[in-house]
C-alpha cells in the first residue's frame, strides 16, 4: 500500500504544475562581469599520484580578452583547461565564470551550456556530412535530445548558421563534405561548430598546429575578430603566432603562473629566460650524451 502511495506521490511531484522538468528548464546563463573579469581561477591545486600538475594556480581573464597561454610540455595547460571545463576535478581552490557561476560544482554539459566552448587540438568534424550539416548538428545537439529529434531549423537558426559560415570563411563551401576540406578549413569549421551556440568563452588548444602559413594567418584574423564580443583563451606553442595575436600572454611552469604580460615583456622576463634556457641546455646535454 505504501509503495503505491509513494509512486503516486512521486508522479504528483513530477507533474507539479508549478515546475518544469529539469531537462526543459532554461539554464540561467547570465554571467556577471561587473568587475570586468569573466574567469577567476584562484589557488587551484591538483595532484596526480603526488605529482602537482596545478600548483596554487591563480589566473584572471577579462571579459572580451584574447589571452594566450604558453608553457613547456607538462606545464599544466591542458590540465587547467580540463578543470575549467569540468572534465577533471581539482583538489582545492576555486574557479568562477563571472562572479556568479561556481564551475567546480558543475558537470561538463552544464558548463558548456553556460557558454564555455572548448576546441581540442585535433579537428573532430563529421567528415561524411556537409559543412552546413555539421553546423546544424552542433546547433541542435546544443539544445538537447528532444528538440534535436523533432525540430526543423527556424529562420533565425538558418541565419545564425549563415553568420557563422561568413565568420569562419566557409560560406562558399557550405555544401561540401567536411571530409573534403583542408586541415585548416576543418579547424575553422570546428570553431564554427562552437560559435553556433554563441559561447561567451572559447578555449582553443593549439589551433595552428599543422596549418600552412596562409591558414595560420587567416586563423590569427579569425581569433582576433572573435575577441571583444567573446573571450578567447588560446593554448599555443607557435611563438610567432602568439606574437601575432596576443595582447597578454601567460606563461605556465610546473602548474603555476611564471609570468604574465605582453610578448615583449615575457621574452625579456628573467624567470622565463632562465626556465626556457634551462630546458634548452638540458636538451643540449641529453643530445650530447646521446651522440
Ligand atoms: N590523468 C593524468 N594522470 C597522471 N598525470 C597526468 C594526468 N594528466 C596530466 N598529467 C601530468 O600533469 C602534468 C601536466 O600535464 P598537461 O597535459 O596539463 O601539460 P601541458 O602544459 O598541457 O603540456 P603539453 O604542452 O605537452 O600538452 C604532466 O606532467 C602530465 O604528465
Amino acid at each position: 500500500m505504501s509503495a503505491i502511495k509513494n509512486t503516486v506521490e512521486s508522479l504528483r511531484e513530477t507533474f507539479r504544475p508549478d515546475q518544469v522538468w529539469p531537462f526543459l528548464a532554461p539554464t540561467n546563463t547570465k554571467v556577471n562581469v561587473d568587475k570586468e573579469v569573466i574567469l577567476y581561477v584562484e589557488d587551484v591545486n591538483l595532484s596526480f599520484d603526488g605529482f602537482k600538475a596545478l600548483n596554487h594556480l591563480n589566473l584572471y581573464i577579462n571579459d572580451g580578452e584574447l589571452r594566450c597561454l604558453i608553457g613547456a610540455n607538462g606545464a599544466g595547460k591542458t590540465t587547467l583547461m580540463d578543470v575549467i571545463t569540468g572534465k577533471t576535478q581539482c583538489d582545492s581552490g576555486s574557479v568562477f565564470f563571472g562572479q556568479n557561476h561556481n564551475l567546480l560544482n558543475k558537470g561538463e554539459a552544464e558548463i558548456a551550456q553556460l557558454g564555455i566552448g572548448r576546441k581540442f587540438q585535433k579537428p573532430t568534424v563529421f567528415e561524411e556530412q556537409t559543412v552546413f550539416d555539421n553546423l546544424e548538428l552542433s546547433l541542435k545537439t546544443d539544445k538537447g535530445v528532444l528538440p534535436t529529434l523533432i525540430s526543423r531549423l527556424t529562420s533565425t537558426q538558418i541565419d545564425r548558421i549563415d553568420d557563422v559560415l561568413n565568420i569562419i570563411g566557409l560560406a562558399g563551401h557550405r555544401f561540401l563534405l567536411a571530409g573534403a576540406l583542408s586541415h585548416g578549413q576543418k579547424q575553422w569549421l570546428e570553431i564554427g561548430m562552437l560559435l553556433v551556440s554563441d559561447p561567451r568563452l572559447l578555449l582553443i588548444d593549439e589551433p595552428v598546429a599543422g596549418m600552412t602559413a596562409q591558414e595560420t594567418e587567416r586563423t590569427a584574423e579569425l581569433l582576433t575578430s572573435l575577441a571583444g564580443e567573446r573571450t578567447v583563451i588560446v593554448v599555443e606553442h607557435d611563438m610567432e603566432f602568439v606574437r601575432s595575436i596576443a595582447r597578454t600572454v601567460t606563461v605556465l611552469h610546473q602548474g603555476s603562473v611564471l609570468a604574465e604580460g605582453t610578448m615583449d615583456q615575457i621574452q625579456n622576463n628573467q624567470d622565463v629566460i632562465e626556465v626556457y634556457l634551462g630546458e634548452e641546455s638540458q636538451e643540449d646535454e641529453s643530445q650530447g650524451a646521446n651522440s
